[in-house]
């Protein structure tokens, strides 16, 4: 700590510019966060740094659920930095918050930063930004990124609940990291109810779920239709120079979504794919499916056509198959999968078995609980700008 407490005065012993103000955050911080955990660690491991820096910190805590995003999406103009401090899902809230701005493009094309303190229980997304194996650590490393303001820009998933009969679409909710659905992430879901075990609790969750097996509540079966579009590093199809963006409307543009590019950057207009924008169609009925974005997968995306990595598991799965993939994953393993896409956008249509109301089937997005509807998943390549720390920057 002592490192990064010296590297923080050293920004708050830099002269202000002659009737400049003293830079300004807002801090949304959800106070439930980690077991009620997070407002203790805030003011122990990231205020400190933040006022030796120089920095003036106005806290917002939250009182309710949803109101990270209700703040975000509802203030009169975006002056200060907003600093998330919270677990992913405060975190996708208030990126959602942003992304329902009717200024919410503008704000992203000013590239507005926002910061991600990990202070909650889940903190995927910081965790990649920031990765360390010591919690303390990871904290004082994102408050220095909001200090350093070091900036990249991260990709997100735009979720669109599709129109049923029953269901009118509502707003969409962006993702950081991912979607889950299926036994594994129901079972990690109610760990909790195993709290009397202790540690042990997140290992005998598979025990207990496989056991229970039709009765526990997990879904053993993810059926459903699946169609998406393949990405594209960009071509004559799909990439318009700015100067050209006003030109015709093409047939295809209502498949995909026209990227627009600095003119001089490079001559798209020969670049042929004739893949771009092909929507392919599938069933699946697995265990387990998961949309992720590149920002928490570095290793199964790399550089290349910006993409939702789709990831279908088997099947079917035996109770010591079950209990030995649960405990390979809670050793931060990557999960087995039987097929693995690539998608710019992408539309699930679940199947529910017995299609019954009583039976309630739930995904994570972001590590938030949804009920599985149908959706259209786009991806938003590099839309939000957050702080980070590069790797030889931290003390
Ligand atoms: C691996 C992929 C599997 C995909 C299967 C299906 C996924 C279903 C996801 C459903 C996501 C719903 C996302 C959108 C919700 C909003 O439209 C809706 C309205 O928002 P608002 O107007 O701000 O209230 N919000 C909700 O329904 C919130 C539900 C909160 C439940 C705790
Ligand atoms: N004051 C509050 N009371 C109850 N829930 C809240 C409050 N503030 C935020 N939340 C909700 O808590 C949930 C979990 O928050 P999150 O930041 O992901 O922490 P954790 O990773 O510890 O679960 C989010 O859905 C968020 O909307």
């Amino acid at each position: 700590m002592r490192g990064y407490c010296e590297e923080a005065l050293r920004y708050g012993e830099m002269p202000v510019l002659n009737g400049s103000r003293p830079r300004q955050i807002t801090v949304i911080l959800n106070p439930v966060a980690d077991k009620r955990k997070s407002r203790k660690n805030f003011d122990k491991y990231c205020a400190p740094l933040l006022h030796l820096a120089g920095i003036s910190v106005n806290i917002i805590q939250t009182e309710f659920e949803g109101q990270a995003r209700e703040l975000v999406e509802s203030l009169d103009e975006i002056v200060d930095t907003i600093v998330v401090a919270g677990g992913d899902g405060t975190v996708s809230e208030a990126v959602t918050g942003l992304l329902r701005r009717a200024d919410g493009d503008l704000a992203v094309q000013r590239k507005f930063p926002i910061g991600i303190l990990p202070l909650g229980r889940t903190n995927t997304v910081a965790t990649s930004l920031f990765f360390d194996s010591a919690k303390v650590k990871m904290m004082a490393k994102a408050t220095m990124g909001v200090i350093q303001e070091i900036t990249k820009p991260i990709d997100v998933i735009k979720i669109e609940v599709l129109e049923t009969e029953d269901e009118l679409p509502g707003k969409p909710v962006y993702c950081l990291g991912g979607i889950q659905w299926g036994a594994y992430r129901d079972a990690y879901a109610k760990k909790d109810k195993y709290w009397y075990w202790g540690m042990l609790r997140s290992y005998v969750t598979y025990i207990f779920m496989g056991l229970k097996s039709e009765e526990s509540g997990v879904s053993w079966q993810c059926k459903g239709h699946l169609s998406y579009i393949l990405p594209c590093k960009g071509c004559s199809k799909c990439v318009q120079a700015v100067e050209n963006d006003k030109s015709a409307h093409r047939w295809w543009h209502v498949f995909v979504q026209r990227q627009v590019t600095d003119p001089v950057s490079k001559d798209y207009s020969k670049v042929i794919n004739e893949h771009c924008g092909s929507k392919l169609e599938q069933d699946f009925s697995t265990v387990d499916m998961s949309l992720t974005t590149a920002n928490v997968c570095p290793n199964c995306i790399r550089d290349g056509d910006p993409h939702i990595q789709v990831a279908i598991g088997p099947p079917s799965v035996s109770f010591p198959g079950f209990v030995w993939e649960g405990w390979r994953r809670k050793y931060g393993k990557a999960p087995r999968t039987e097929q693995v896409l690539q998608a710019r956008e992408l539309e699930i249509r679940p199947v529910l078995k017995n299609n019954s109301e009583n039976t309630e089937h739930w995904i994570s997005i972001d590590n938030e609980d949804y009920e599985v509807k149908p959706i259209y998943a786009t991806l938003l390549p590099k839309k939000v700008h957050v702080f980070y720390t590069p790797a030889e920057s931290s003390s």
